[in-house]
């Protein structure tokens, strides 16, 4: 039978598989954060069990860090007690850690790939959902729970069952304006947030071709919120160019060995999937979304839809919503530009691209906040900074952030903001906030216009 990319990375790393159960996964790649691996680590101590292969393991603080002072002790307890037991509990076991002040830091999903330890044709797990981002290298990567990190801690493998294959196909040319961001929110938008359910999805056709790397994940990073298990794209040159010369990629001929075997890392022609989606690139336009699950979003320039049934009418009355209503003109107080979704170097260029020369609303609260300490050495290197900080952003060390509001970046009850990051549910960003999901560019033009806009007339 013909394979895909997916069967291929699957095939070699099933150590066994149980009969009528699920597969024996060898997992190249462990990385871990503060918030879900305490438990894990106190359920192998509490066995007596070791960690098998702590070299796997990569570990950093980005939930709970604050993204200002970062050099201060943590003025917040209950983190700074989750990043002193990280410290700990990566010291106790030989395990790397990239804390809170390391030229390595960052989101756990911005700092692995920039590093090069994310690599076609593996196996990466971590304890929290976006880990599909990894799969824009061609690598089968997903989230798990605790008691699974505390499995792969003690075991290098996992319980698991094979998923079903689904592959999402756009082709075409995309209109100015209309960034990767858009592409996922359109395809969640068409297909719902439970489409990808039971599935692991490949993305092909040029449009995905075509992306950079930080694109590719971009769009990985929301295989989770159609509720995939992960998301992957087969590897290219795009990405052995990327990877070519990062601290822990392959080297010299290792790469050149490598590279050859990555080549293989493509789905076969005539290989069948459970499921199969296509779109035609030049029907996206720049999305956002007016409603709590990140697949009630619509094109910049429609109304909210008409008829949407029971729960959007619960997530309209949170959002202070109308259907019908245009989005267009809506003031907004709040921008934030961050988030794995969001948070590397070329998304940080394009809005500095946007907003150079101009100046953010006087009414606008515009948070810059860069996904590691490498791509915030960028920002300066690159004199984004500057442009950012002449309109009036505000630019803040790496972390999660409002993202989640795990620290004190929270946007007010009953405030809009226009976000770059993947999910707008109730209270996702502080009690009360309102979300609207939306690409780094039509995040900056909301941060100058002061209200939601319709850019895409102003690009030259
Ligand atoms: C804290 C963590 C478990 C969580 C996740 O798994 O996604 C977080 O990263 C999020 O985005 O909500
Ligand atoms: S940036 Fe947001 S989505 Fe990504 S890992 Fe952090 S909290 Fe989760």
């Amino acid at each position: 039978m013909k394979k895909t990319l997916f069967d291929k990375i699957w095939d070699a790393h099933v150590v066994e598989s149980i009969p009528a159960g699920p597969d024996i996964l060898y997992i190249d790649k462990h990385l871990i954060h503060e918030v879900t691996s305490p438990q894990a680590f106190n359920e192998l101590k509490e066995r007596g069990i070791s960690i098998l292969r702590p070299k796997q393991i990569v570990a950093t603080a980005d939930h709970n860090t604050p993204t200002i002072n970062q050099h201060l002790p943590i003025k917040d307890l209950l983190s700074r007690n989750q990043l002193k037991q990280l410290t700990k509990n990566c010291e106790d076991n030989n395990i790397t850690l990239y804390g809170l002040g390391h030229p390595y830091n960052g989101i756990v999903h911005v700092m692995t790939p920039e590093l090069g330890i994310t690599q076609p044709g593996m196996t990466l797990v971590c304890g929290d959902s976006h880990t599909s981002t990894h799969g824009a290298f061609g690598t089968i990567a997903f989230g798990i729970g605790t008691s699974q990190v505390a499995q792969v801690f003690a075991s290098q493998c996992l319980l698991v069952d094979k998923p079903k294959k689904l592959r999402v196909n756009v082709n075409g040319k995309l209109q100015q304006g209309v960034l990767p961001k858009d592409v996922i929110l359109y395809i969640i938008s068409k297909l719902g947030t439970n489409s990808g359910t039971g599935y692991f999805c490949e993305y092909a056709g040029n449009v995905f071709e075509d992306m950079s790397m930080e694109g590719r994940m971009t769009v990985c990073n929301m295989s989770i919120e159609m509720g995939a298990r992960g998301g992957l794209i087969a590897p290219d040159e795009v990405t052995f160019d990327y990877l070519e010369g990062k601290e822990f990629a392959p080297k010299g001929e290792d790469f050149e060995m490598m590279k050859v075997y990555w080549k293989t890392l493509k789905t076969e022609e005539g290989a069948e999937f459970d499921q199969e989606y296509s779109f035609d690139a030049s029907d996206i336009e720049p999305m956002i979304t007016y409603g709590t699950n990140p697949g009630m979003g619509i094109k910049l320039s429609d109304s909210i839809p008409m008829n949407t049934g029971k729960s959007d009418e619960k997530a309209l009355e949170y959002m202070g919503f109308k259907e019908g209503e245009f989005l267009i003109d809506k003031p907004i107080n709040y921008i934030f530009i961050g988030s794995c979704t969001n948070s590397r170097i070329e998304d940080f260029r394009t809005a500095a691209n946007y907003i150079k020369g101009k100046q953010k609303a006087a009414n606008v609260n515009a948070l810059i906040v860069p996904g590691s300490r490498q791509v915030a050495e960028q920002i300066k290197a690159e004199g984004l900074q500057l442009i950012f900080e002449e309109a009036g952003f505000s630019l803040r060390q790496p972390g999660c952030s409002a993202c989640l509001a795990m620290n004190d970046d929270k946007i007010p009850a009953g405030e809009y903001c226009v976000s770059t990051s993947n999910r707008n549910f109730e209270g996702r960003q502080g009690q009360g906030s309102r979300t609207l999901l939306a690409s780094p560019l039509t995040a900056a033009a909301t941060a100058i216009a002061g209200k939601i806009t319709n850019f895409t007339q102003n690009l030259n």
